[in-house]
């Protein structure tokens, strides 16, 4: 598939014992939105920071918007970007100051207006000027959004956008996206433990286990395969071995 956003060929990443990630190999099409699903140690962090270059693979290769990230993976960070509530901002700067750092990195051009845009779409405007360390979880999530959008990226990676979020905010958080991802075209790819979430966002899931990929599909293909009534039923099915992957 030659509009992939992300391809991955055989990838693999063994700590010593452990393998980590097992030959995974997928196509996500430009534009989508892709789920990477799986239990505790399933290899969904470690794929991830692999496809940010963040870690070497042991094997296989990685292809981001064209650029293999082996050789060339300067060209592909610039069109992307992350967001985790694991990943904390300095804590002694102000919202708008840890802006205006990513914005350097990336080289906005234009950095005070995206940041004002940011703030409007993401309503930070009335905590522009207030610690980072002092937000609450959701105020958090807003400003990792923000800084997640700095570049105007064209794949998204997000680890657990909503965790620990009230129903309300990670509703507002994943309506935020659908409409982002709308009008800006964004490919994501989303690791969640939330399989309402991943139902509502999702094109297309990939399940791992033990660093494996031993089941894919659109969401509502997999719950009509594994004859269950959700998404949810065929994570437990595939976490605690009920049947026979597909
Ligand atoms: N730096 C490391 N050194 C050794 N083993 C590691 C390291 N990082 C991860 N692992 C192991 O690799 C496996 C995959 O871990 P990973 O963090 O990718 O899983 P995950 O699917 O993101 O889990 P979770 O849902 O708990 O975040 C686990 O067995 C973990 O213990």
């Amino acid at each position: 598939m030659n509009d992939a956003v992300i391809r991955a060929e055989g990838l693999t990443k063994r700590y010593d014992a452990t393998l980590a990630v097992d030959e995974l190999s997928f196509a996500q099409p430009r534009g989508s939105t892709w789920g990477l699903l799986g239990g505790n140690g399933a290899g969904k962090s470690t794929s991830i920071a692999m496809l940010l270059g963040l870690l070497v693979p042991s094997a296989g290769r990685i292809t981001v918007l064209g650029h293999d990230m082996a050789r060339d993976r300067f060209a592909a960070l610039a069109r992307m970007n992350f967001s985790s509530p694991y990943v904390a901002l300095p804590a002694k700067l102000s919202v708008a100051e840890n802006l205006r750092v990513y914005a350097h990195l990336y080289n906005v051009r234009g950095a005070e207006a995206r940041i004002a845009e940011l703030a409007e779409e993401l309503q930070l405007t009335d905590i522009l000027n207030r610690p980072a360390g002092q937000l609450s979880a959701g105020q958090k999530t807003r400003v990792a959004l923000a800084k997640s959008l700095i570049n105007r990226p064209e794949l998204l990676l997000l680890d657990e956008p909503t965790a620990s979020l009230d129903p309300d905010t990670g509703d507002w958080v994943r309506s935020w996206l659908e409409r982002y991802r709308a009008a800006s075209g964004c490919s994501i790819l989303l690791a969640s433990h939330n399989m309402a979430e991943v139902e509502r966002l999702c094109d297309h899931v990939l399940m791992l286990k033990q660093g494996r990929l031993v089941a894919e599909g659109r969401p509502a293909e997999l719950v009509a395969r594994f004859g269950r009534a959700s998404l949810e039923d065929v994570f437990l099915d595939i976490a605690r071995d009920r049947r026979a992957t597909a």
